[in-house]
């Protein structure tokens, strides 16, 4: 099939090859029309969200690639042994073949601690690993997703951050790993678009909290509601002052998939712009979820971005989207989570 020449989304010049020709089955008259879907990262904190989401879905095949390092299959208990759904043990450093339509590429660990534990594997796992799912979309002809982040943007200098913001980010500290690395990710699906004729979508995603994250996983939100539910010292880090935007991971996955399915490239901000302090954050988790706790100031990390908001004006005109659950809510509803995995049962009042 010939070449075919188009403009894309920001009014770049694409060259499209056509994928190959699908399995002959899939025209035969009996063969069930799903949609074929792998969700890289799909044992993590956002993409088991985004697997039952999508899992809803009776027309929806799922497939998990995920290598568990900040994941659990307890997260995907319920899909376990469920006809339209495949869990595979997968580290996206290497190469990967299913036959698939859609890529949700979420794989890598997104908590600071985390990432900076191995920082040349969560580069790999950002560049080799997004051009492994590249390679993977350019055979079987399917749209990628990548889960960016406002990490893009560094210690941003705009505020608040649009997609038009090109950052602020310190190439060789010990966040670059991460944040290089989604930057890097960005460009390589922006080539495979260009040359390859590539279906991508990029989300650039702030700060998003829910059930499920791990206790121990080190984020702010996690932090203090477990802190609060064992009655320890909510632990600020200086100097509280600094800013962020948290978004419920409902709210989130609604947005992914609305990128998935719409026509725009991105990149697109997905978060929600109610922009707090770390201290009010730790006001808010006392006032709801235990008012006996006290704050307690710790000494911060390197490069800690000093604000952080989004400008959600694009996800709203080109998707529909923005986020319906206020932060008081959300919190609320992790903390039953939260309770329940600490065993700690809420006080029942006298
Ligand atoms: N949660 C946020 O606030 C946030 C913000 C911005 C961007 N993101 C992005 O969203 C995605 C999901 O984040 P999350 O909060 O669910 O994090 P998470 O750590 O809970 O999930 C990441 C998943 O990727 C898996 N993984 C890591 N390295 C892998 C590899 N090499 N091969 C295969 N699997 C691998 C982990 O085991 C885990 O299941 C990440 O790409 C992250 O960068 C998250
Ligand atoms: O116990 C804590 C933990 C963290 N913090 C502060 O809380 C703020 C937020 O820190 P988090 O660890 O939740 O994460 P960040 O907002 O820096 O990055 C987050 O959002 C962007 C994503 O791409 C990252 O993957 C995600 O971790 C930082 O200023 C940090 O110093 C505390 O005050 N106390």
């Amino acid at each position: 099939m010939a070449q075919k020449e188009t403009n894309g989304s920001n009014g770049e010049h694409i060259s499209t090859r056509p994928p190959p020709t699908p399995s002959p089955l899939r025209f035969s008259k009996f063969f069930q029309a799903n949609l074929r879907i792998l969700v890289t990262g799909g044992a993590g904190f956002i993409g088991s969200h985004l697997v039952d989401k999508l899992m809803e879905n009776e027309k929806h095949e799922v497939i998990v690639a995920d290598n568990l390092f900040t994941g659990s299959k307890d997260n995907l208990k319920k899909w376990i042994g469920h006809p339209r759904f495949e869990f595979i043990r997968h580290d996206v450093t290497q190469p990967l073949l299913v036959e698939v339509d859609q890529i949700y590429h979420l794989a890598c660990p997104a908590s600071p601690i985390f990432y900076k534990h191995n920082p040349v594997k969560t580069i790999k796992t950002n560049v080799i690993g997004t051009l492994n799912m590249l390679g993977l979309a350019k055979r079987v002809g399917a749209r990628i997703l990548l889960t960016s982040t406002s990490e893009v943007y560094g210690d941003p200098l705009e505020h608040p951050q649009t997609e038009a913001y090109w950052g602020n980010v310190n190439p060789i500290g010990v966040r670059s790993c991460y944040d290089e690395g989604k930057r890097v990710a960005e460009t390589l699906m922006f080539d495979y678009h260009r040359q390859h004729g590539i279906e991508i979508r990029i989300a650039r995603i702030f700060n998003t909290y829910g059930p499920r994250m791990n206790i121990d996983d080190g984020r702010v939100v996690s932090n203090f509601i477990a802190q609060a539910v064992r009655g320890e010292p909510l632990t600020v880090q200086r100097p509280g002052t600094q800013t962020r935007s948290f978004c419920y991971v409902a709210d989130m996955v609604d947005g992914l998939i609305k990128l998935m399915n719409g026509n725009n490239t991105g990149p697109i901000n997905l978060g929600n712009p109610g922009e707090f302090t770390m201290l009010e954050l730790a006001e808010n988790v006392k006032e709801l979820i235990n008012p006996d706790v006290t704050v307690t100031m710790t000494e911060n990390t390197p490069d800690d971005p000093r604000q952080r908001k989004p400008d959600i004006t694009k996800a709203k005109e080109v998707l529909g989207w923005e986020p319906k659950i206020v932060l008081k809510d959300g919190l609320v509803l992790m903390e039953d989570d939260f309770r329940e995995r600490l065993a700690v049962p809420k006080k029942t009042k006298a």
